[in-house]
């Protein structure tokens, strides 16, 4: 019963009334927020989270078309709106703006998050970074060089500041939602000892994704593996605690509208050995953007789901992108007792911020103010990371070429 009242709560929290604050701290007027494109995913990333993030005002919003930019002000309560042609520009130029939410179709990512690092602003920038590795290492740079933040919004994770430190212990954990930190903290706590393959998957239903969607653009850099994929592929790195070796194959379905579009791929990787001359650990991910009906017919649900083989045991996280809503985490030892989690906030008397109802991009956000604000956040996904997963991003599409 706890956990159905609990449901209800955060979906209230998330979708209906989402809690708000006052505006006012001892740190000084809030971040002003600009975004780029009266995107989709605006309301639930940024809009909803700000409200109850005392030092955030989403200040502005820039569309192509003023009137829709207005619109979706007035709806969302910004007291600013930018339109037609120079309107994103227009955003960039307002000094008022100190940090901007890059939510553009993939394929021009790297023109305004440049754009926007020039003008003097922070950036959160959607996934996948960019369209290309050399992008992303780009944009990384000039952030760097300026000075600014430039966070890659993969809300779902967390990640170790340096790779080699890997394997060691959970000592060096930041976190974004505790769900996978749970999943992650099983895993390096060595109760079911060493890692022998990881598996991530994410697809959604055939009629989810509409013709004429973003993701079904070449040019505006669509694909399954771009989409859906980048998270599969970050999730089995950092379940992996490192980056690939090798893509040992791969496979697309393709759009029939254009062929240039992956639809569907899955890939099989190989990891470092997670034991000193140990065997390589097998991965695999599965992505896909028009899953199937059950016979034909029935509509299914998403599938989003991860998991690790251990040489003692396995664990599974079911929806591992949006785990606020709902999740699951099954341990399965090879002897001993099957048991399940959940972790919707970090344990009473740990010192990390938190709520149950606060979503992915709530923790996320709070991580981009901290950082901004020069304080140590809780979590960070590191500009490394964020160019290793469009490298390894590349190599799954070369291999696919190829095969
Ligand atoms: N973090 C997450 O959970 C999610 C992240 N995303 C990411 O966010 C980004 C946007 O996704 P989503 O909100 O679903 O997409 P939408 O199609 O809703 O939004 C994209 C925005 O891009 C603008 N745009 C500018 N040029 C073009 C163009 N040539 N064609 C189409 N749109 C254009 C539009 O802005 P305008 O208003 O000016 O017309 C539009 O609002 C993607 O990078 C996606 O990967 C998406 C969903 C979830
Ligand atoms: O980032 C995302 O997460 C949720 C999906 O609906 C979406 O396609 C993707 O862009």
């Amino acid at each position: 019963m706890a956990s159905v009242t609990g449901f209800f709560k955060r979906i209230h929290a998330l979708f209906i009334d989402p809690p708000a604050v006052s505006k006012t701290t001892d740190n000084g007027p809030p971040l002003k927020i600009g975004i780029l494109g009266a995107a989709n995913i605006a309301p639930n990333a940024l809009i909803y989270p700000a409200r109850s993030h005392p030092e955030v005002e989403v200040y502005g919003v820039a569309a192509r078309d003023i009137g829709k930019a207005e619109k979706f002000a007035k709806k969302y309560g910004i007291k600013k709106w930018y339109g037609g042609q120079d309107g994103y520009q227009e955003l960039l130029n307002d000094p008022a703006i100190n940090a901007v939410y890059n939510p553009l179709p993939n394929g021009l990512h790297y023109e305004w998050t440049m754009k926007a690092l020039a003008a003097g602003k922070h950036v959160l920038l959607e996934k996948p970074s960019g369209d290309t590795a050399e992008e992303s290492r780009l944009m990384f740079e000039l952030a760097d060089h300026k000075g600014l933040v430039l966070l890659e919004a993969f809300h779902y994770r967390r990640v170790p500041c340096q790779f080699s430190k890997l394997r060691t212990a959970s000592t060096h954990v930041a976190r974004f939602h505790p769900a996978i930190q749970r999943v992650k903290e099983i895993i390096d706590s060595g109760e079911l000892g060493s890692i022998k393959e990881v598996h991530a998957s994410l697809g959604f239903p055939k009629g989810f994704i509409p013709d004429g969607d973003i993701r079904l653009n070449y040019s505006l850099g669509g694909g399954a593996l771009m989409d859906a994929g980048c998270y599969t592929l970050n999730c089995v790195r950092y379940l992996a605690s490192g980056n690939p070796t090798a893509v040992t194959s791969a496979t697309a379905l393709r759009y029939p509208k254009d062929p240039r579009i992956d639809t569907a791929t899955s890939a099989d990787l190989l990891f470092p050995p997670s034991t000193p001359n140990g065997p390589p650990v097998r991965a695999s991910i599965k992505c896909d953007l028009f899953l199937p009906n059950w016979f034909w017919f029935i509509p299914r649900p998403p599938v989003v789901s991860a998991r690790v083989v251990c040489d003692q045991g396995t664990v599974e996280v079911l929806n591992y992108v949006m785990p606020v809503i709902y999740h699951y985490i099954t341990v399965t030892p090879n002897a001993g007792k099957k048991r399940t989690e959940k972790a919707y906030a970090f344990p009473s008397g740990k010192s990390e911020k938190g709520e149950s109802w606060w979503s992915t991009y709530r923790y996320q956000l709070e991580a981009f103010v901290d950082k901004v604000r020069g304080r140590t956040p809780q979590t960070w996904v590191s500009s490394e990371d964020s160019i290793a997963n469009m490298l390894w991003i590349e190599k799954i599409y070369e291999e696919v070429r190829e095969s």
